[in-house]
């Protein structure tokens, strides 16, 4: 369970303070999917980075399964980072010039497993993620955009996070390619019991999550959703 409490992040522009999270409170339970839409420059992409510890609020909380980030010290926020979270972004950040089952193994090695234990379980989570087996020794620049979003995501669940973070997953892909992708994070989601939450402008991925929210001049509003 994800609690996020009057979280705040102001920040300094010149003269002025801007506060693109301004009190924002949820909760979501575990494996659902959550969306987040919102104007660019709403604070989205803010949002995320606190929750996934990769920035500090000025004030408020986000507490995982009852541990309180605000009260971790630096070294215990980057083994959340790294061990409970999964990020998967528009851009999809894997090593090119590593094979696609390499990407996956990697985060696996901050989690301490052997070797031949992290291939058999990067080749699983690449067959969940639909990727010819063929194509798991390819390099990253050798696959399509929709291929290599499938290997971003089964790094994303390499660690078996308790959240995955994307931010606009269906941003650089095709419609039809997109459709496959959300398709494939609602059925993560309740599979691994993983919670997704996902920034995005694609309308199609925002009515797919069971809670859909909004981010508006720093506050958040949930809107009535229904998963189809
Ligand atoms: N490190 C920073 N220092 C100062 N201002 C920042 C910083 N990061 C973000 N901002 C500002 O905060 C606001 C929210 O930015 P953010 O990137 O979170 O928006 P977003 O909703 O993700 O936008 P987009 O949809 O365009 O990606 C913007 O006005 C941005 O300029």
């Amino acid at each position: 369970m994800i609690e996020v409490k009057d979280l705040v992040r102001q920040f300094k522009s010149g003269d002025r303070t801007i506060k693109p999270v301004n009190g924002v409170s949820f909760e979501l339970e575990r494996g659902s999917l959550a969306s987040i839409v919102g104007k660019s420059g709403s604070g989205k992409s803010t949002l995320l980075s606190l929750l996934g510890a990769l920035d500090k609020p000025t004030s408020g909380d986000v507490v995982v399964d009852g541990v309180s980030l605000a009260g971790l010290p630096d070294s215990k926020l980057t083994e959340y980072r790294r061990r409970d979270i999964g990020f998967v972004f528009q851009q999809f950040n894997l090593i090119p010039n590593l094979s696609a089952l390499d990407n996956v193994m990697l985060p696996m090695e901050f989690a301490g497993l052997r070797k031949a234990a992290r291939a058999q379980r990067a080749r699983e989570l690449l067959a969940q993620v639909q990727l010819d087996s063929g194509k798991h020794q390819r390099r990253i620049n050798r696959l399509s955009g929709g291929e290599q979003q499938r290997v971003a995501i089964a790094r994303a669940l390499a660690n078996e996070p308790k959240l995955i973070l994307a931010d606009e997953p269906t941003g650089n892909l095709d419609e039809q390619t997109g459709e496959h992708i959300i398709e494939l994070l609602s059925s993560l989601s309740r599979d691994h019991n993983t919670t997704i939450l996902v920034v995005t402008h694609d309308r199609s991925l925002a009515r797919r999550a069971d809670r859909r929210f909004r981010l508006l001049q720093g506050a958040l509003n949930e809107e009535a959703a229904a998963r189809n």
